[in-house]
């Protein structure tokens, strides 16, 4: 498999996400638990929120050395000098990310039908987001749901890394490992938990074992 991107919890984070503490400290402690690259999705925030945002989450992740993506805004990305982005279907499709980032250095797509995997865009792209692999009320407006049946097709047709999404918790973290993911994303097992470094080292310690 790809040494490239060698991510195995990836942490997908905005601050209405964040109950019962700060974003920015949620983010860090779950860091401390074993997150290993950070996603900051701000659906409903301004541009210079975002950016505003963004600026303040890399600050924190810089001194861990974790990489920081920015969903579908190119030019908070580019602004905050991101790792990387993350598109889905409806956003700036990843050849026209590549054509107008030459220094992007991570790509992430949004695999939502089988059509997609052997497509041009998802070539380009550094990993695919199997989405969802479970419905999920944090995100309503999907298509379908993969299952581990879903990855296991995904796995047979692709090398590219496979980040999982969609209702990933401890509980399913390992049988999605072993269906062929790659690393596994969350929004609410950490962001929602009390205690979100101790949410992060159990999902870390559950993936961990199957590597
Ligand atoms: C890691 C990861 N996977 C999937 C998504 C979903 O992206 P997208 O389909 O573009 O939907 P929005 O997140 O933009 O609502 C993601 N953000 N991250
Ligand atoms: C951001 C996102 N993308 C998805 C997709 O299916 O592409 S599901 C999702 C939210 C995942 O939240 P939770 O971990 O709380 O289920
Ligand atoms: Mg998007």
């Amino acid at each position: 498999m790809d040494n490239s991107f060698p991510y195995k919890l990836y942490l997908v984070i905005s601050e209405e996400s964040c109950i019962n503490d700060h974003f920015l400290k949620v983010a860090e402690q779950a860091v401390k638990g074993g997150v290993d690259l950070v996603q900051l999705r701000e659906k409903n925030a301004s541009s210079a929120e975002f950016q505003h945002k963004a600026f303040q989450l890399k600050e924190i992740l810089d001194r861990y050395n974790v990489p920081l993506i920015i969903n579908d805004n190119l030019k908070v990305a580019q602004q905050i000098e991101a790792f990387g982005i993350h598109v889905g279907t409806s956003d700036t499709p990843p050849k026209q990310i590549r054509q107008n980032w030459k220094k992007v250095k991570c790509l992430g797509y949004s695999i939502e039908d089988k059509n997609q995997l052997n497509s041009s865009e998802s070539l380009t792209s550094d990993y695919l987001a199997v989405s969802p692999v479970f419905k999920t009320s944090t995100k309503t407006d999907t298509i379908i749901e993969w299952g581990l049946a879903g990855i296991e097709e995904i796995r047979s047709i692709t090398q590219k890394p496979l980040v999982a999404i969609g209702n990933m918790n401890a509980k399913n973290a390992d049988d999605v490992i072993k269906a062929g993911a790659n690393c596994i994303a969350v929004v609410s097992a950490i962001c929602a938990a009390q205690n979100p470094r101790k949410a992060a080292e159990e999902l870390r310690n559950k993936i961990e074992k199957y590597e």
